[in-house]
């Protein structure tokens, strides 16, 4: 008897059972309905979900029902929760017992650190979210608004530069806004003048050497799945690292310098470690959990703000009336241009309000959560084995036309004043935030960014499209133009 023969036919057996037949053939989860596979190694991330992942589990959704089933690498079998009663277990009454699960799971980890609170679960979460939470009040996002005019005045004047004389200019605003952002969470959120929009920043730089190419979600997937990948001895990888490093090396200086500091400001970082020093020592945030909240912050805080800044000039230029409507709000309340907007002044424009709502609901940051189960459940009559991979497809359900109405495809602002939509909107299928306990921290003073920014370039500036000029819109994670968006802006004359 060959010993080595039956090795290898029973290690051939084990793969092709684990990966093939059961998921294929055995697995409960095949009462689910889901589209064919048609790849039977890389499941449907080869194919169908290669691209635009928002749009594919829309149809999807119109196709297959409120629960689909798909398969990832290896025939991994995911499932796709459109269900709005599902989505409010998950996200709001249960949370804890549907942990996390990331897209690029090894690269969001090297980005902010495993002891973020991003990926801490049950009490660790808890714990980290009740120490952080009173950073982020109304009242502290309130006093943020002096810093955010500032910057919306010194993006002014970066624009009105550019511009010069000319009639317009076309400008790559994809490069400008997560330079600004950046800038704003520097201030915000660690006091520190960061200074990327007028100077060659190294953390600018490694953000977006990261950052503007994306994965595709096959090599996502192998990364998590083999993330010795990373460490090959390539360019890229190179780069990567060496990015990752200077962000680490920036937010170890931020925390070194907050520790030594004789007055604390008002920025998040101070706020949290003085709570933190008032604590028992086993209850206060480790050093390492410091370190993974600036550079959770630090990400969390620029790149969203700006994806959704970005896409509402895109829709506004797109849409010359909307953007009309939007400049005319705006200098009924503010005729005279150089005044400073307060907060409750940005409170009382109900159509920036709305505009802010349309572009994340069309174009939402974040494009999916996802979760395990962490325990065997019965979800809408079918059995889901504990460990199932589930992904809430924001973007999808805020395609739903059952929902938003026969023009969902459209950016159209009013839906938002329309009593009928406003009546079906639920913190279930309206989720540009998150839901629950570990929805969005930052969602207050997202806002406020986004208007106060909004409010200063409309009042100055108008949107207008580049002809010919095409981008393609990824939705597989995060909604970001790829590879960049150009528009032409000119002075508003007054
Ligand atoms: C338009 C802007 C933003 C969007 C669309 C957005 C979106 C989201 C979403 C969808 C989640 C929930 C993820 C999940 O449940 O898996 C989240 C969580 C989070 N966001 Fe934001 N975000 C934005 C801005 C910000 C800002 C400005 C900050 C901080 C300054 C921030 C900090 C956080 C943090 C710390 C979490 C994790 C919360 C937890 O796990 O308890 N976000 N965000």
């Amino acid at each position: 008897m060959n010993y080595y023969l039956v090795a290898i036919f029973t290690f051939i057996g084990y793969i092709l059972y684990k990966y093939y037949i059961y998921p294929l053939y055995l697995s409960p989860l095949l009462k689910i309905p889901g589209p064919p596979v048609d790849n039977f190694i890389s499941g449907h991330l080869g194919s169908l979900l290669k691209d635009k992942q928002g749009e594919v589990f829309t149809r999807l959704a119109k196709q297959y029902g409120r629960i689909v089933r798909y398969h990832a690498l290896l025939n991994k079998p995911y499932l796709l929760i459109f269900d709005q009663h599902l989505v409010h277990q998950i996200l709001i009454t249960r949370p804890y017992e549907f942990p996390k699960l990331s897209f690029n799971y090894v690269m969001i980890k090297d980005l902010i650190g495993i002891e973020s609170i991003s990926f801490a679960e049950g009490n660790a979460h808890k714990r980290q979210r009740k120490l952080i939470n009173p950073s982020f009040t109304f009242a502290n996002v309130k006093e943020m608004l002096p810093t955010l005019v500032q910057a919306g005045h010194k993006f002014k004047d970066i624009l009105l530069k550019q511009i010069g004389n000319k009639k317009e200019e076309r400008i790559t605003i994809t490069d400008l806004i997560p330079k600004i952002t950046l800038d704003i969470i520097g201030l915000v959120g660690f006091n520190y003048e960061f200074d990327s929009i007028t100077s060659d920043s190294e953390l600018a730089r490694a953000y977006h050497s990261i950052l503007s190419k994306q994965p595709s979600p096959l090599f996502g997937a192998l990364i998590n799945l083999f993330p010795f990948i990373r460490k090959f001895p390539t360019s890229h990888n190179k780069k990567y690292w060496d990015s990752l490093q200077t962000i680490n090396d920036i937010s170890e200086k931020l925390i070194a310098e907050q520790k030594n500091a004789t007055i604390r400001g008002k920025d998040f970082l101070s706020l949290v470690i003085k709570t933190n020093e008032k604590l028992p020592v086993d209850e206060q945030l480790s050093h390492r959990e410091l370190i993974s909240l600036i550079m959770t912050l630090l990400i969390t805080g620029h790149e969203t703000t700006s994806n959704a800044l970005a896409w509402a000039l895109y829709y506004l230029a797109k849409n010359p009336d909307i953007q009309k409507n939007l400049r005319k709000e705006i200098l009924d309340e503010f005729s005279d241009h150089n005044n400073s907007p307060t907060f409750e002044a940005i409170d009382q424009l109900k159509y920036l309000d709305c505009v802010f709502k349309e572009t994340l609901r069309i174009s939402p940051s974040a494009t999916a959560i996802m979760r395990y189960n962490s325990k065997d459940e019965n979800l809408n009559g079918y059995f889901i084995p504990k460990g199932t991979p589930m992904v809430i497809p924001i973007y999808a359900i805020h395609h739903d036309p059952l929902i938003w109405g026969e023009d969902v495809e459209s950016f159209n602002p009013s839906r938002w004043l329309n009593p009928e939509i406003k009546s079906k909107v639920t913190n279930s299928n309206y989720l540009p935030f998150g839901a629950g306990v570990r929805s969005c921290l930052g969602m207050r003073m997202a806002h406020l960014e986004f208007k106060c920014f909004l409010l200063i370039l409309i009042r100055n500036f108008e949107f207008k499209l580049v002809e010919g000029f095409t981008f393609k819109k990824l939705t597989n994670g995060f909604c970001k133009p790829d590879p960049k968006m150009d528009l032409l802006i000119s002075k508003v004359e007054y």
